[in-house]
């Protein structure tokens, strides 16, 4: 088997979890909310690549208020599905200091990522920090951190689309999947 076929076989034998008009509804409701807490924080909005390229991209266009957008890259899946080291690849280049800050992830998971980002932004000197993600995941411990914005809830399997990733793959798909078990 190539690896284009079993990434094509994963995604065929995957379940769909979400369809891309309750990804929509829920990224609406997230931006209602941000925008009834956070219209007057003048934030900076920092879109966690890559997964968070899909979500950041559908909430800021319904977000109606002054805000500047950055990036950070932290990764610790690579093309794995369990998470290992971080890696920080790229940090803001807006200076943070006593700035509102929202991270926008599309997953909280084991919240290491997350975590750790929020911890830098604390330390270069934000005001207050936020976290907005797509879907929170169902685990069994608790997280490092949770998050103030949550578009949808899932249960405790690998999941994709939506900017989330099979081995690099399937970021692109407009629903959200999960990885079916043998
Ligand atoms: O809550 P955690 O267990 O820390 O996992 C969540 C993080 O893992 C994924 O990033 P990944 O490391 O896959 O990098 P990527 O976004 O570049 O794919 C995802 O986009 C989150 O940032
Ligand atoms: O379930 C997941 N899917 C994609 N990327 C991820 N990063 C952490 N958990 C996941």
């Amino acid at each position: 088997m190539t690896v284009l076929s079993l990434i094509e076989a994963v995604r065929r034998r995957a379940e769909r979890l979400h369809s891309a008009a309750e990804v929509d509804a829920a990224i609406t409701r997230m931006a209602t909310t941000i925008t009834a807490d956070w219209a007057d924080a003048n934030p900076v909005v920092l879109c966690i690549l890559n997964g968070a390229i899909v979500v950041t991209g559908r909430l800021l266009p319904r977000l109606d208020f002054p805000l500047e957008l950055d990036s950070v890259h932290v990764t610790r899946y690579g093309r794995e599905t369990c998470g290992g080291d971080l890696h920080w690849l790229h940090t803001p280049r807006t200076d943070l200091c006593g700035r509102n800050v929202l991270l926008v992830d599309d997953v909280l998971d084991e919240g290491i990522t997350l975590a750790a980002i929020r911890d830098y932004c604390l330390e270069h000197g934000a005001r207050a920090v936020r976290i907005a993600v797509l879907v929170d995941k169902k685990l069994p411990n608790p997280k490092p951190c949770r998050a103030d914005y949550v578009g949808l809830v899932c249960d405790n399997r690998y999941i994709f689309g939506c900017g989330m990733d099979y081995q690099g793959y399937w970021r692109n798909l407009p629903d959200i999947y999960a990885v079916k078990e043998r």
